[in-house]
């Protein structure tokens, strides 16, 4: 089979340099283009050496338009409203879209939607094969433990530089428990406690976001109830987790029909 071309948008990120060093190493998977902002210190860098690595002989460069007309998929870590943009772009150019940015706003979300009626589209807070398995798992413990005797509270942390809170991960997982539970996660999530909260609502699901260090993301989704507590947890020890999981997502697109895909989609453990 033709390797996928793919770009890489973000291509100086923590998330992007990895993905440049994981698609090196892919089968399958060939690096055409990689992008950046239009005020970003590493334009005209070769994205290998930019990432450490040999020279790939890809210039990073911030002309969208000419990088996905190169490629099958993009694969983009960046920020919210550049990957709303981005979606756009790909829709326009019949460009296959993974989208590894979190902390979208319902705005965000509806130009995706809307982008992915004309091309196919990976979204997930979490590209990994565990917290995806995991979700599943809390579903199903959600789904068996009443409301009335269990709580539930999503508990993560991450290192100091994350702009957005909860994380993508801690909401996927979030959903996950209020699908089990048949309930909307916006109208029963607490994000927030601080001074007199009084005593908690049943059938909430509560989160808790720590911040500090190098911690790359650890989720933990806790099922409290009188005298006995059931925690699932997850931690990431390297964010090639997230890199592997997003090439295999570029390349799963290929010749795939336009629509909004989940992680769950590409590593078959939708329901
Ligand atoms: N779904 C998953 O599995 C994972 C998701 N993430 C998410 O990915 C995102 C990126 O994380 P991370 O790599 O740590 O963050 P970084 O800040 O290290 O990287 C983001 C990169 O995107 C670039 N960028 C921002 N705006 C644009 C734009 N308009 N055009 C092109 N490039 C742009 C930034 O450039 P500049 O600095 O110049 O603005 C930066 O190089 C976050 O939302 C994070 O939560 C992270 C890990 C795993
Ligand atoms: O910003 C990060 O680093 C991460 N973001 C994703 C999230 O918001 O959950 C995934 C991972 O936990 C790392």
């Amino acid at each position: 089979m033709d390797e996928t071309r793919i770009a890489v948008f973000g291509a100086a990120g923590r998330m992007g340099r990895t993905i440049i060093r994981i698609v090196s190493e892919a089968d399958g998977a060939v690096l055409v283009s990689a992008l950046e902002s239009a005020s970003s210190l590493s334009l005209g860098e070769d994205a290998g050496s930019h990432a450490g690595l040999k020279r790939a002989g890809v210039t990073i460069g911030s002309d969208i338009a000419s990088a996905l007309s190169r490629a099958d998929a993009v694969i983009d870590f960046s920020a919210p409203t550049a990957s709303a943009m981005l979606s756009e772009a790909a829709a326009k150019a019949g460009c296959a879209h993974v989208i590894g940015t979190t902390g979208f706003t319902a705005d965000h979300e509806d130009r995706i939607a809307k982008s992915a009626t004309e091309t196919a589209i990976v979204k997930s807070g979490n590209m990994s094969l565990g917290v995806n398995l995991l979700a599943g798992l809390v579903e199903q413990a959600a789904r068996a433990l009443p409301a009335n005797l269990f709580d539930i509270e999503v508990l993560e942390m991450h290192h100091k530089h994350k702009v957005d809170a909860p994380s993508g991960t801690a909401l996927l997982l979030g959903e996950a428990a209020a699908k089990g539970r048949e309930i909307e996660l916006a109208g029963n999530s607490v994000r927030v406690r601080d001074g007199q909260t009084g005593p908690r609502e049943t059938g909430t699901i509560g989160f808790a976001t720590l911040r500090g260090g190098s911690v790359v993301g650890e989720h933990s989704v806790i099922f409290a109830g009188e005298g006995e507590r059931i925690e699932l947890s997850h931690q990431a020890g390297d964010r090639e987790i997230f890199a592997r999981g997003a090439v295999a997502a570029a390349i799963w697109t290929k010749g795939r029909a336009p629509g909004l895909y989940s992680m769950r989609d590409v590593l078959g453990l939708a329901s």
